[in-house]
C-alpha cells in the first residue's frame, strides 16, 4: 500500500534534518513540500526557480536516497516551482520539464553509453551579437542555412567561455529544425579520440569510420586537444577529407587559430584554414549588459539597470562567469529576501578580499555538509582520500575567510600541524591554476559560508 504523501514527506524531513546542517535544512529543504507520488516519481514543490535549481544541483541525490530508504524502492525526484514565486517574476505554476536535448545517434563499436547531445538552449535567438562576435555569428548563420557551401570548414576560435560551443551547437539545432532527419554529430576532440581508442581495442575501425563519415554536419569542439595525438590526427584527416569531398559541413572550435596549435600536422592545419576562420573576442560592456538582459528575459526576471551594469563591469573576460555571477546574485537575494540592488549583491559578488565575518565552525560545517562528511571526520586523522581532500579544502577556505594564523587553523582541524595547513593551502592554490571545476566548487562553498554567516548574525 502506498504511504500517504504527508506522512512520507514528514519522514523525509526528519531524516534530512539529521543529515544536513541547520542552515541548509532551513533554507532549502524546509521551504519545499511534497506534492504527489506517482509511478515511482516524487514531485516536490519548491518556492522559487532558484531554490529548485539549487536543490537540483546539490541535494537531489541526498533526497532520492532518503526517499528510497523509506519506501524501499528507488524513485525519481521531480522538482516544480510554486505559483507566484517570491520574485514576482511572473513564472506561474512552472513545472519541471526534462531538458530538451537532441540525442545524436552514436553507435561506435561497443560505445553505447555516452551520447553527445545538443543543448536546446544553444540557439541563434539566444545569442547576443556584438562587435566581438559579429563575423563568427554571421558565418555560423550562413553555414546553418546552407551547409557545405561557402565556409567549409568553419573554424571558430576564441578564449574560454566566449560562445564557441553555443554558436556551433546553434548550427546543429537550426539544421535539426529545418531537417529533422539530418545527421548532426557534435563531438569533443577528446570523445573522438576515445571512440578511436575503443574502436582499435574492439577491432571495429570500420564502424568507427562509417559512423563519422556518415555525418551531414560534423561539429568538433576543442580541437586544440588534438595536438601531438598522431593517430587521432591521421584518422581525423581522413574523416575530414571524406566529408569535405562529399560536400558535408564541418565546423571546428578551438581556443586558438590552427597555426598556433602546437604539434598539429601541416596538412591538417592547412585544411582547417581553407574555409573561414572566424574569431570571437571578449565582449565589450554593452554586449555583456545585453547578454545579462537576454538571460534575465528568458528567466522572466526584471533586473535594475545599475545591477546589470555592476555585474557586467565586474565580469569582463568570460561569459560563462558573467552568467554564473548573475545566477549567484539571484540566488542570494532570493534566499535572504533582499531587494535586487547593487548593495545587496555586493557581498556575494564582491572581490575575494571582501570578507563577511565568519567563524571556523561555520566553515567546518559547510565543508562537511558539502562533502557528505561530519565535522568529526574533518577534525579526525583519517587519511581516506575523500576526507583528506575535504580537509584540505576546508583549511584553504578557513585561511581565505578568517584572519586565523596557520597554527590556529591547525587547531580548528583537531590539532594538525601548521605545516599541514600550509601544504593544503598551497596545494589548493596551485590546483586552481588548471582546474576550473575546483574554482567553481570553492566559489560555491564560499557563497555558502557567506550566506550561512550572514544568517547567523
Ligand atoms: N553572445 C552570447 N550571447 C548569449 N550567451 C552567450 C554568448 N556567448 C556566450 N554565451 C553563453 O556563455 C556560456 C559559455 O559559452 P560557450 O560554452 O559556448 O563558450 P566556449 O567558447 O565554447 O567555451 P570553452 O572554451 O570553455 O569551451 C554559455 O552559457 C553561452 O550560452
Amino acid at each position: 500500500m502506498e504511504i500517504p504523501i504527508d506522512n512520507l514527506w514528514s519522514q523525509v524531513l526528519e531524516r534530512l534534518q539529521l543529515e544536513l546542517s541547520r542552515p541548509t535544512f532551513e533554507t532549502w529543504i524546509k521551504t519545499a513540500s511534497a506534492e504527489r507520488l506517482e509511478n515511482n516519481c516524487l514531485v516536490i514543490r519548491t518556492p522559487n526557480p532558484f531554490a529548485r535549481n539549487w536543490l537540483q544541483k546539490y541535494y537531489i541525490n541526498t533526497i532520492a536516497n532518503v526517499v528510497q530508504d523509506i519506501l524501499g524502492y528507488p524513485v525519481e525526484i521531480y522538482l516544480t516551482v510554486a505559483q507566484g514565486d517570491s520574485f514576482g517574476s511572473g513564472v506561474e505554476g512552472e513545472t519541471w520539464e526534462p531538458p530538451t536535448v537532441h540525442p545524436v545517434a552514436v553507435n561506435v563499436g561497443q560505445r553505447q553509453n555516452k551520447t553527445p547531445e545538443l543543448n536546446s538552449k544553444y540557439v541563434f535567438s539566444r545569442f547576443v551579437v556584438g562587435a566581438n562576435n559579429r563575423m563568427a555569428h554571421a558565418a555560423a548563420l550562413a553555414v546553418a542555412e546552407s551547409p557545405g557551401r561557402e565556409f567549409n570548414p568553419l573554424f571558430l576560435c576564441g578564449g574560454v567561455g566566449l560562445g564557441k560551443t553555443h554558436l556551433m551547437q546553434a548550427i546543429g539545432n537550426y539544421r535539426w529544425e529545418i531537417c529533422p532527419d539530418s545527421k548532426i554529430f557534435y563531438v569533443s576532440t577528446e570523445q573522438f579520440t576515445n571512440d578511436l581508442i575503443t574502436a582499435i581495442r574492439n577491432d571495429s575501425m570500420q564502424s568507427f569510420r562509417e559512423h563519422y563519415r556518415a555525418a551531414d554536419v560534423l561539429l568538433v569542439d576543442d580541437i586544440q586537444f588534438i595536438e601531438g595525438k598522431e593517430y587521432t590526427q591521421e584518422e581525423f584527416f581522413h574523416t575530414f577529407n571524406t566529408l569535405h569531398e562529399a560536400g558535408k559541413q564541418v565546423v571546428i572550435a578551438s581556443d586558438r587559430p590552427p597555426n598556433q596549435i602546437p604539434r598539429l600536422q601541416e596538412r591538417l592545419s592547412s585544411r582547417f584554414s581553407m574555409g573561414l576562420i572566424a574569431d570571437i573576442q571578449t565582449p565589450d560592456l554593452e554586449t555583456r549588459m545585453a547578454i545579462l538582459l537576454k538571460k534575465a528575459e528568458y528567466e522572466n526576471i526584471r533586473l535594475p539597470r545599475d545591477v546589470i551594469e555592476y555585474i557586467a563591469a565586474n565580469y569582463t573576460s568570460n561569459i560563462r562567469e558573467l552568467e554564473g555571477a548573475l545566477i549567484r546574485a539571484l540566488a542570494y537575494v532570493s534566499i535572504w529576501g533582499l531587494p535586487m540592488t547593487v548593495e545587496s549583491i555586493t557581498p556575494v559578488l564582491g572581490t575575494p578580499h571582501q570578507k563577511i565575518e565568519t567563524t571556523p565552525d561555520v566553515i567546518l560545517s559547510v565543508v562537511a555538509d558539502a562533502f557528505n562528511l561530519t565535522v568529526e571526520d574533518l577534525k579526525g586523522n583519517s587519511r581516506r582520500r575523500e576526507i583528506s581532500w575535504a580537509r584540505q579544502i576546508g583549511m584553504y577556505l578557513m585561511r581565505q575567510h578568517t584572519d586565523l594564523s596557520l597554527p590556529r587553523i591547525g587547531e580548528e582541524f583537531g590539532g594538525k600541524d601548521h605545516t599541514t595547513v600550509m601544504y593544503s593551502c598551497e596545494k589548493i592554490t596551485q590546483l586552481q591554476e588548471t582546474d576550473q571545476s575546483l574554482i567553481q566548487t570553492l566559489r560555491q562553498l564560499s557563497d555558502r559560508i557567506n550566506m550561512t554567516s550572514r544568517s547567523q548574525k
